[in-house]
């Protein structure tokens, strides 16, 4: 689009209703964080003239508000919920007459609504088009996946009722059509053939060792297939998404005990507010109190280089690289850049993970990603229902060259049994694994409930713990010691840097000695007024830094 693209807006919905409401920005780690929950009904009400404005009328307001907008395009519409599908409507002017109605464009695949937990409908993208009288297209091409991988997921999904292209079948792009169903792999990999593998397996540690076993068999093949694309096998190609968390564990353990890199999406329920994490928070307090001045967004890129060591200076770089992608290198106030980071840490949260290497999340986050070999490995979570197909059907589509289905014996696997047994498929059972010691290990984030908040707090600000707060990067190790009592962290010199609430007390006390690690993820910042007001007095600092860490311990404890 080139310079086309400055007069494209692209934004959240969240970001689009603090837009339309002009909130100030509340000072970056208060206790007054955004109400993001609020912001969407504000923004509509404004809308709709159910709210008042100072000095202008409803329509009036509503033309101010969107001054600029022509066109508005909604991705995943799949995946709206009621109050958004209020927001869009009110945005769109459906209840608005012909001449100040927008143009609105949806887009959107029904067969991967899989947030329905979350409130959403897919009933609102299967309404759009009597909402608006609008026109619908069928995007069918597929440029993603290799056709054996298209043609599995159509079988499943087929499966579901009342589907919007039932009639409308998902097929490989026309550029790809002479290639042979298993693409590249189909010659180079005799024993795949770049078919959708299904790979039967007695236990989670089977399940563990097989998937591994076939990445480094596909690793091993993979010079021959790339030699002219200059391509190299990279751990981040690879995905392995499971329905939980618990899933996960054994094959995270196994390729930690193999050194293989792990990126675990972080559980990010367990997260404090990104906007309180120790580098965000520095970050967004600078662009706070210089928010009037006018800046280009390579003078920030100067002060947040790409920081492989420390995920949350990784994650500014990224997000500035992003404003950088949507204004350029025009020079704005700073309060732009500022509004932006707020909504994009919000999204942020949702997608958390850390590391580079092989991506271990669930499903419901790796939606819109794509990996070359991507792993399903079974999970008692799956079952008979239009909404878990759904999720099944996102997880196989975000292969491109490789799809790794894993099912325990002896069980019938909702999903894999419907799929058609044609020539796509290769069926595989021969895993005789030598039994191996398996790594015992399971991972968990020591919650901000496990933690007591005023540790720090009730210690002086001249006293050692703050110095060594500010200088603990993420990554670092504490050790776990009993003191008296209490269950302490200390950093190597000794000094003791967080304890664990009673709660955090009751929940790891059987545990604490069979903690084999443990790794600071962030440190965040706590004001003295986030703390009830009866424990205030016992206070001796304004702020101090709390240690998010997470655990890695002995299973069978
Ligand atoms: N016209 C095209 N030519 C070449 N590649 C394309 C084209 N359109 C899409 N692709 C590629 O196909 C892949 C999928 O595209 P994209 O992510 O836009 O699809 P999508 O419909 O949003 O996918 P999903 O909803 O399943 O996440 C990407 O790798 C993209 O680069």
């Amino acid at each position: 689009m080139g310079d086309d693209a400055f007069g494209v807006t692209i934004q959240t919905y969240h970001g689009m209703a603090l837009r339309l409401c002009g909130r100030s920005m509340v000072s970056p780690g208060t206790k007054t964080d955004i109400n993001f929950e609020q912001l969407i009904v504000q923004a509509t009400a404004l809308l709709r003239g159910d709210q008042d404005f100072p000095g202008l009328l409803g329509d009036e307001l509503r033309e101010r508000l969107l001054a600029g907008y022509a066109y508005i395009l909604v991705d995943e519409y799949q995946d709206i919920d009621a109050q958004q599908y209020a927001f869009i409507s009110a945005l769109a002017g459906r209840t608005q007459d012909a001449d100040t109605k927008l143009s609105i464009l949806a887009v959107g695949d029904d067969d991967q609504n899989i947030y329905s937990f979350r409130g959403t409908h897919v009933s609102f993208i299967q309404r759009f088009q009597q909402d608006y009288q609008a026109e619908i297209y069928h995007l069918v091409d597929n440029y993603r996946s290799s056709d054996a991988i298209i043609q599995t997921a159509n079988s499943l999904i087929q499966h579901n009722s009342k589907r919007m292209k039932q009639d409308h079948v998902i097929r490989i792009n026309t550029q790809r059509q002479h290639e042979p169903a298993g693409g590249a792999w189909q010659q180079a990999d005799s024993l795949g053939q770049g078919r959708v593998q299904i790979f039967s397996v007695s236990n989670a540690q089977q399940q563990a060792l097989t998937l591994l076993n076939e990445l480094q068999r596909l690793q091993a093949l993979h010079p021959d297939v790339h030699k002219n694309r200059e391509q190299h096998w990279q751990w981040q190609d690879c995905a392995v998404l499971a329905h939980t968390w618990e899933t996960l564990m054994p094959i995270r353990a196994l390729c930690e005990q193999q050194n293989i890199p792990v990126n675990w999406g972080l559980d990010s329920e367990k997260l404090p507010s990104p906007y309180r994490i120790r580098e965000i928070a520095t970050f967004l307090q600078q662009l706070d109190t210089q928010a009037k001045q006018q800046q280009s967004v390579t003078d920030w890129l100067v002060l947040y280089p790409a920081n492989e060591n420390n995920a949350w200076l990784h994650l500014i770089h990224n997000i500035l690289l992003a404003w950088q992608n949507e204004v350029g290198n025009h020079v704005l106030p700073n309060q732009h850049l500022l509004a932006f980071c707020y909504d994009n840490l919000r999204e942020w949260k949702r997608e958390a993970h850390q590391h580079q290497g092989i991506l271990l999340t669930t499903i419901h986050r790796a939606k819109g990603l794509e990996f070359k070999v991507l792993c399903i490995p079974d999970d008692d979570r799956f079952e008979t229902s239009d909404e878990s197909r759904r999720l099944y059907y996102v997880a196989m589509t975000r292969a491109r060259e490789h799809l790794l289905l894993f099912q325990t014996q002896n069980r019938q696997h909702p999903h894999i049994t419907l799929l058609d047994a044609g020539e796509h498929l290769y069926f595989r059972t021969q895993h005789n694994f030598v039994t191996q010691q398996f790594p015992p290990w399971r991972y968990e984030i020591l919650s901000l409930k496990d933690i007591f908040l005023d540790f720090a707090g009730r210690q002086p600000p001249q006293a050692n713990i703050h110095q060594v707060l500010q200088k603990i990067q993420t990554g670092d190790t504490l050790y776990p010691e009993k003191q008296g009592e209490h269950l302490v962290l200390f950093n190597e010199n000794k000094v003791a840097l967080a304890q664990l609430s009673r709660s955090g007390q009751q929940r790891w006390a059987r545990h604490w000695s069979h903690i084999q690690q443990v790794r600071v993820l962030a440190v965040v910042l706590r004001h003295a007024e986030d703390c009830e007001a009866q424990y205030r007095r016992r206070l001796r600092c304004d702020a101090w830094l709390i240690p998010v860490v997470e655990l890695v311990y002995h299973s069978s404890n």
